[in-house]
């Protein structure tokens, strides 16, 4: 069996890629770099990184491009697929085949004039997403994928800076309609070969308003994420997030971006300044945060008076921590938001902050409207 080696990028479907991309280089630090050569008028492609991380954003260009109009009316802007590194396609396309899985674009050899590239896009076990997989043996010696050219950076991003302490993609989070998530765990077993890392059920969590259960699935050297996530109903009058986030975004799909920094103090202090709304987190946490520490013996690094300023999470156990904080959802709907993460030798995902988030996230639906039917 073989797995997924790396995050490639994240391909995004939306109704204006210009405009899209312009508010992560704006307000994420990421530079326009690339965009496809016009091969079809009818669609562009533009993409955009910061460091190791590559978004693509890609959009219709006239009402007649079924194979986009027709998602986008369904799901607002989304994330369309997210594409993995894999060290031999051939195996793993195999290994689909064998379980099942759907293979929607068959394995070919993209090329260009600085080398070639080999791709494949396979369906997820569920709705929109898909998952292209990318094998890059010959080390391909272009700025992203055969058929990308260079692009110059927007003079606005340029203006701003970059934002160089966002690392990596940490994980992506996927939500599902409730009994769907070990289906879809199963699925990603048999096809891709992760295997379960962790997981929580609706009793540990469980604010009254929501609950919901997570499990984590992993490549073997866990540089490959994936957490799934169901709704569990309650018995309170309450719709909890993930049940709003499949209401809103019309189905399942990813929920969260996290990207992984090693210095999240200054990287959520310059976003914030850059305009990111965050999740706001009540005062109250951090007294019984610096008493838990305290109680814990857990020593962290990082100022508590910053870490209380820019409303971060803390999770810990005997051997380490992680700081965490969420943004409000990008756009219009409440589907996507990403997570900034940092961790000190700290693999969990911060179960210890599930309360206080999902009680922040309720504060926001009730905002929202959503919270009850
Ligand atoms: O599991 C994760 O990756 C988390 O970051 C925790 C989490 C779970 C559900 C949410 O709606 C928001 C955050
Ligand atoms: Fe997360």
């Amino acid at each position: 069996m073989t797995s997924l080696a790396s995050f490639h990028h994240i391909q995004f479907v939306v109704s204006n890629a210009l405009q899209a991309s312009f508010w992560y280089c704006v307000h994420f630090g990421f530079e326009r770099f690339a965009e496809k050569r016009a091969s079809d008028y009818r669609q562009k492609e533009v993409a955009i990184r910061n460091g190791k991380i590559i978004f693509v954003f890609k959009c219709p260009l006239t009402p007649s491009v079924p194979e986009l109009t027709d998602e986008l009316a369904v799901h607002g802007d989304f994330v369309k697929d997210v594409a993995y590194g894999v060290d031999d396609i051939e195996t793993v396309l195999a290994q689909v085949t064998a379980a099942g899985g759907t293979i929607l674009k068959p394995l070919e050899t993209l090329s260009d004039e600085h080398g070639s590239i080999r791709v494949a896009t396979i369906a997820s076990f569920q709705g929109d997403l898909v998952h292209t997989l990318i094998e890059d043996k010959e080390s391909y010696a272009g700025i992203f994928l055969p058929g990308f050219t260079a692009v110059d950076d927007y003079p606005m991003s340029q203006r701003l800076g970059a934002l160089t302490n966002i690392d990596y993609i940490d994980h992506v989070v996927e939500n599902y309609a409730e009994h769907e998530a070990q289906p879809v765990a199963d699925w990603y077993n048999q096809n891709l070969n992760l295997t379960r890392f962790w997981s929580i059920d609706d009793k540990q969590v469980n604010t009254g308003l929501s609950a919901l259960k997570a499990q984590i699935v992993s490549n073997p050297s866990n540089s490959v994420q994936i957490t799934l996530i169901e709704p569990v109903p309650t018995a309170t009058k309450g719709r909890g997030q993930i049940q709003e986030y499949l209401d809103f975004h019309g189905g399942p799909g990813i929920q969260h971006v996290a990207l992984n920094t090693h210095d999240i103090i200054a990287v959520v202090g310059e976003l914030r300044h850059r305009g990111v709304e965050f999740l706001a987190i009540p005062d109250a946490y951090y007294d019984q945060l610096e008493v838990r520490l305290k109680k814990a013996g857990v020593n962290v690094e990082e100022n508590l008076a910053d870490v209380r300023k820019l409303q971060l999470l803390v999770d810990f156990d005997e051997s380490g921590y992680l700081l965490q904080t969420f943004t409000k959802p990008v756009q219009d709907r409440p589907s996507l938001f990403f997570e900034i993460i940092q961790r000190h030798n700290f693999n969990g995902f911060g179960a210890g902050n599930f309360k206080a988030l999902f009680e922040a996230v309720e504060e926001e639906q009730r905002r929202r409207g959503t919270l009850h039917e």
